[in-house]
């Protein structure tokens, strides 16, 4: 069994063999992960700069400045950019112009700028200002949900349920989110069968893509792999993304060894900016700039521009440097 790897490797694409021996590949992941899995020839990337982003900054950022940021991200080839949150202004005040941003924008055709809808009151109210694509954030820790959400895990699937019913019904497609896949800030460890459960409900109940949150930046090439393992065994991964915080320098490893085992979608932000309100610890968000240097590195095409993502970095750099 041990020359299988090499020998199938040889002869057949990676995706060939995921299609037609799906059992394989499977033993192949739980055996010896990444032992045949070659890189994806693309990735997509999803810019989550304007929401995680700019969401923790503790100085208010103008509209005019989220709507500049956005139009120059736009220009530069990412075919995602996550361009608020329509939640509560009380919880995340920097997130209340929601309405103004979204609807001051230039869309481009190329690009979806989806945005996160805790529930139905969320939901309705992007749609009507112009979302043509949600997110919904669920979490693999208890009490990060109640914190983060103000809900149980289980009470998050029904409001999750009736956001994903509605958005069907409007034919708008919606991501979901599991946050704390490999580490909480109020619980320590999570367990991949937790992570796996609540990705598995994400997925079953319509989302297209489930992105696995490492919230606070805990998490090392070892448990992302370990976490992967067990979701790929319940979701697709041509359905699943990461999502990482780069709290201790372990970002691009993780994503590293995410493509390996067959990811093909990856979270950044633009300036490595990033956090959540309630999730203490959390730092930026790995950066676009980083991503996109070392997957062009490797021969992965992305479609974007890094050049233009410099450029946008530098702005976010002088308008930074106005806040303070
Ligand atoms: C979910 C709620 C709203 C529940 O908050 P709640 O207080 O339990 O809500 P409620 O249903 O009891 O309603 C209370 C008030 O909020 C209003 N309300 C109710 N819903 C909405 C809404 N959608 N938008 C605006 N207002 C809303 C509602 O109308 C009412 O207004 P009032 O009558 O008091 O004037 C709240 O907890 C909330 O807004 N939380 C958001 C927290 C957040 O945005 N966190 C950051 C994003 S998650 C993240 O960063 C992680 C991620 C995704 O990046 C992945 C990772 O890194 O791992």
């Amino acid at each position: 069994m041990g020359n299988i790897p090499s020998a199938v490797k040889h002869c057949l694409s990676y995706e060939t063999l995921a299609q037609d021996y799906p059992w394989l590949v499977r033993w192949l992941q739980e055996e010896k992960f990444g032992a045949i899995c070659e890189f994806p020839k693309t990735v997509k990337i999803v810019e989550v700069g304007p929401r995680d982003g700019l969401q923790n900054e503790k100085e208010m950022v103008s509209t005019g400045v989220k709507i500049q940021l956005i139009n120059m991200l736009s220009e530069t080839g990412l075919p995602v950019i996550e361009a608020t949150s329509f939640v509560s202004s009380k919880w995340v005040p920097q997130m209340a112009d929601h309405v103004d941003v979204l609807k001051g924008i230039t869309k481009s055709p190329h690009v979806k700028y989806p945005v996160l809808t805790p529930n139905l009151h969320g939901y309705q109210a992007a749609v009507e200002a112009g979302a043509s694509e949600v997110a919904v954030f669920g979490s693999a820790s208890e009490t990060f949900s109640k914190k983060n959400i103000n809900c149980s895990i289980e009470e998050s699937m029904l409001r999750f349920k009736e956001v994903i019913s509605s958005a069907k019904q409007a034919d708008i497609p919606v991501r979901g989110y599991v946050s704390c896949a490999l580490g909480c800030p109020y619980e320590g460890d999570v367990e991949p069968a937790k992570v796996t459960e609540v990705a598995k409900m994400l997925y079953d109940l319509g989302c297209y893509e489930v992105s696995l949150g490492d919230t606070i930046g805990v998490g090392t090439p070892k448990s992302m792999a370990k976490v992967l393992q067990s979701v790929m065994k319940e979701v697709p991964s041509s359905a699943l993304a990461v999502h990482c915080h780069d709290t201790y320098g372990q970002a691009l490893a993780n994503i590293l060894i995410a493509l390996q085992m067959g990811i093909s979608v990856v979270d950044s932000s633009v300036a490595g900016l990033g956090g959540c309100p309630y999730a203490p610890g959390a730092s930026g968000n790995v950066s676009t700039e980083d991503v996109v240097y070392m997957l062009h590195g490797m021969g992965i095409e992305t479609g974007v521009n890094l050049s233009k993502v410099i450029n946008a970095e530098r702005h976010t750099g002088s308008w930074k440097s106005e806040w303070l």
